[in-house]
């Protein structure tokens, strides 16, 4: 098996900030409360489109970023909720989070998805903190910041397409020609041997894997050479790219040596005779090489189209692409065995959250830092006292101020959270 992967850079929207608003009505000069909720962030969500079958398409985009809830609003109006980011990746993709490794969604059938980022809560208007107590409240909740996360997706990849030919008739040269991508090839089951894997893609963006089978040569099937290892991949592959060495070097005769492999493909295994085969004329930079094309053509059945092409100069290198998906496309796909058993979609455990750390700057300031109370920051709106109040008495219900208190914080010393500092007061 290979794997194509890429590292992709994943948030979710924050959530709209909630409002601090009165109501204002000609006899009632302060109204009760009326600022309204802001609206929950976009999650970003991974679906399964089964027309992909690489990871081509992150090779061009790798920040997904879903929008903001709408902020609270006055006459107790609620922000909007976001809509979900909706990212395609092909059947088979897993997602790993990139710096644990921890599997976080396996997708796998089609229309198939997985939230990968949470958007953020909406933060809450001051409507909801009204009590018998407190009638006006200007307090106000920030939205919650939307989830962000470096993930890594893998893909195991068959080839959908293998290069046969004899030995220098220019298959690694067309292969790093119209290759972008190189898949990582892993867990080779045969042969410390792997063929050269390049993931490639149509002008129109249909992106297949092309494989490099070198070593081909006459007697491959009964073991000559290395081609026998090689052979196993051909099987294995959906469409077969016969390659024609079309300058006749060292004397070589095109039509022989396209006769020479279709039949070490038979003799290994018959079947192979029937998959789908594109006949490629490569070298038609050289001189002579338009004359033996037409010998060649001569030799062959004339329904049997040729792509005459120049690795070199990449000239025909379009069509010859384009010829190839249009075969991918109407040739079967593989069956996947071992991901039909059963629709596997693992969700992430969420993450322990700690409530705080308090450590100490060089200057000898107390640094509070913890996901938990970042995120009760974040959403304290600093613009109304009250608002701010709240927060203190978070702190200290976190048990903050004691703690400070323990590690020998004293009045007037600096307290830093984020970019925020404060002074300590008994
Ligand atoms: N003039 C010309 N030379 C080419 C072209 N394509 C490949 N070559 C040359 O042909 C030689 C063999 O090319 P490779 O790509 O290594 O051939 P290969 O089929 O991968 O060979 P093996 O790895 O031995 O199976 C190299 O010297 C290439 O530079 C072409 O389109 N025109």
């Amino acid at each position: 098996m290979f794997v194509d992967q890429v590292k992709v850079y994943v948030k979710a929207g924050d959530g709209g900030n909630g409002s601090v608003a009165f109501r204002r009505e000609i006899y009632e000069p302060k109204g009760g409360p009326a600022g309204g909720d802001g609206g929950n962030g976009g999650d970003v969500v991974f679906e399964v489109d089964e027309g992909l079958n690489t990871l081509m398409d992150f090779r061009y985009q790798r920040h997904f970023k879903a929008k903001r809830g709408e902020n609270g609003m006055g006459k107790s109006m609620h922000g909007k909720n976001a809509d979900p980011l909706k990212v395609s990746v092909p059947p088979g993709t897993t997602v790993k989070i990139a710096e644990t490794g921890e599997v976080i969604a396996d997708l796998v059938t089609h229309k198939q998805t997985a939230i990968i980022a949470k958007g953020g809560r909406g933060g809450r208007g001051n409507i909801r903190f009204t009590s018998a107590r407190n009638r006006a409240p200007e307090i106000a909740e920030n939205g919650e910041p939307g989830e962000e996360l470096e993930v890594q997706l893998e893909l195991k990849v068959l080839a959908d397409v293998g290069l046969v030919g004899f030995p220098s008739v220019g298959k690694s040269t067309l292969l790093s020609t119209v290759s972008a991508a190189r898949p990582k090839i892993a867990d080779y089951h045969f042969t410390t041997l792997a063929p050269n894997l390049g993931v490639v893609e149509t002008s129109d963006h249909r992106s297949f894997v092309m494989a490099d089978l070198p070593g081909l040569i006459e007697g491959a099937h009964e073991g000559v050479g290395l081609g026998y290892q090689f052979l196993k991949h051909v099987e294995r592959t959906r469409v077969i790219v016969h390659v024609i060495d079309m300058s006749s070097f060292e004397g070589r005769d095109p039509y022989e040596d396209y006769v020479t492999i279709n039949r070490e493909l038979k003799q290994y295994d018959q079947r192979l005779e029937e998959k789908p085969q594109i006949i490629v004329a490569n070298k038609m930079d050289m001189p002579e090489a338009e004359n033996h094309l037409q010998g060649f053509k001569e030799k062959i059945d004339a329904d049997i189209q040729v792509y005459p092409i120049s690795a070199f100069t990449k000239e025909g290198l379009h069509d010859l692409l384009f010829a190839i998906a249009d075969l991918l496309d109407k040739t079967p796909k593989f069956e996947m065995q071992e991901e039909k058993e059963e629709e596997r979609v693992v969700y992430r455990h969420k993450q322990e959250e700690d409530d705080f750390k308090i450590t100490r700057d060089s200057d000898g300031a107390y640094v509070i830092s913890g996901n938990k109370i970042e995120r009760l920051f974040k959403m304290t709106d600093f613009s109304h006292d009250e608002s701010v109040q709240r927060f203190s008495r978070q702190l200290r219900k976190l048990g903050v101020d004691n703690a400070l208190r323990k590690r020998g914080a004293s009045d007037g010393d600096t307290v830093r959270l984020l970019d925020f500092e404060f002074e300590f007061i008994e």
